[in-house]
């Protein structure tokens, strides 16, 4: 039976924790490097970056982490997990945060502003009913949620999230801005 590592250093890892539960699969809380070890896949949730940065720092486990992701075991990054994720991020505290990396991508860290600015909207996700069969729609959570600014060639984009063109990246935007954007998607 495959079992999936959780990273349980900080945000919504028992969330993850109870989902890999209720479909049953055997979940691992990974909180020290050694704890990698003999897992099938990875599921890095998401929080807060920057603390979950430090935290990983603390317990040694970026080189670890990256030995993971290096070798190719699949690896799931929701929010601040994807930004862990990201070979690049922008809009990080003063002094920068350390970055797993392997996602060939640039993230901007709260491109939707602070946490009012956080909504929900149903996101259109083709492969869901070519694959799994059923909708075809994914309800998106976006929590001071990043977005990602660029991809590799080599990164497949499942779904997509459009912005208003023209809005600067490092600007947070106005609430009447994330409503215009939330009302698009609507
Ligand atoms: N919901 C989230 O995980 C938000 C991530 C947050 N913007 C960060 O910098 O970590």
């Amino acid at each position: 039976m495959a079992v999936v590592g959780v990273l349980a250093l900080q945000g919504s890892y028992n969330e993850h924790m109870s989902a890999l539960r209720r479909i049953g699969v055997k979940g691992v809380e990974v909180r020290k490097p050694e704890q990698l070890q003999g897992l099938d896949s990875l599921i890095i949730p998401g929080g807060e970056s920057t603390t979950m940065a430090k935290l990983a720092n603390y317990h040694n486990l970026f080189p670890a982490l990256r030995e993971f992701v290096g070798a190719g075991k699949p690896v799931w990054g929701t929010c601040a997990g994807l930004i862990f994720l990201a070979n690049k991020a922008v809009g990080q505290k003063l002094g920068g945060q350390e970055l797993v990396g392997g996602l060939d991508c640039t993230v901007h860290r709260n491109f939707f502003g602070s946490q009012l600015q956080s909504f929900e909207t149903e996101l259109s996700v083709p492969m869901l009913a070519d694959k799994e069969g059923g909708s075809n729609t994914c309800r998106g959570v976006f929590i001071r949620a990043p977005a990602i600014l660029e991809v590799g060639s080599d990164v497949e984009i499942l779904a997509e999230c459009p912005v208003p063109s023209g809005r600067p990246s490092i600007t947070i935007p106005s609430a009447e801005g994330v409503e215009y954007f939330a009302d698009k998607m609507l």
